[in-house]
């Protein structure tokens, strides 16, 4: 499969300026592409128009040249920078856990959930807890494309790297397409098949 943003032009009012000038990108599943460059250029905006958050002013994002579907369970996911912005405060972790799918132990022992958060809150959860949860929510057998934006900047060195570890084992068996936003060059080069600047493929 593959997802494609096609001449995507962005900005946020009629009168402001754009974000984004005729972007156009690919991704095939089992690749991982990067997406670097300055603060304010508009990255998360093209990743929330890859996963269908914003829609594009000027241009299209399909899969397999088709438009995405916008019925049912979308294969184009997004994991935010800030999971508690992505939870609903009132409801527990286990609804939240299995709202899209029913992840077994296994997964959620590879990912680090511990049986005893499932009974909690989000607010009764570090930062880095409550990531994990918003990662494996998103891990259905239906998700073909993550797109992940700055998932793991609010981390510790070794919770990144323990994270990174299981996304890449998980998405090379299921052989997901990823977008992964970073500022981090060497996390970038660690993770991703391929690395685009967006300042390459901007034309604002
Ligand atoms: N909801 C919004 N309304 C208006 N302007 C916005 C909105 N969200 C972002 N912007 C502006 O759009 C531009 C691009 O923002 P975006 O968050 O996509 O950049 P970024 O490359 O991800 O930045 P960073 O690396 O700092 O996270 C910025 O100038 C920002 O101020």
């Amino acid at each position: 499969m593959q997802l494609s943003a096609e001449n995507i032009s962005f900005r946020y009012t009629e009168t402001s300026p754009w974000i984004l000038k005729d972007v156009s990108l690919k991704v095939d599943t089992g690749e991982r592409v990067g997406i670097v460059g300055p603060s304010g250029y508009g990255k998360s905006t093209l990743a929330k128009i890859l996963a269908g958050y914003q829609r594009a002013e000027v241009g299209q994002v399909l899969i397999d040249q088709k438009p995405v579907q916008t019925n049912g369970f979308c294969p184009v996911q997004l994991i935010y920078q800030h999971p508690e912005l992505a939870v609903n405060p009132r409801w527990k972790m286990e609804k939240t856990l299995r709202e899209c799918w029913d992840p077994d132990e296994e997964v959620l022992r590879c990912f680090g959930i511990e049986k005893d958060w499932l009974k909690r809150w989000p607010r009764e959860l570090s930062g880095g807890e409550l990531q994990r949860f918003c990662i494996v929510r998103l891990l259905s057998p239906k998700t073909k494309f993550l797109i992940c934006d700055e998932i793991t900047t609010m981390l510790d060195v070794i919770s990144q790297a323990q994270i990174w570890n299981r996304l890449l084992m998980l998405s090379e068996e299921r052989s997901y397409g990823m977008v992964i936003v970073t500022h981090n060059m060497e996390l970038a080069k660690r993770v991703c098949t391929r690395i685009i600047d967006l300042r390459e493929i901007n034309r604002r």
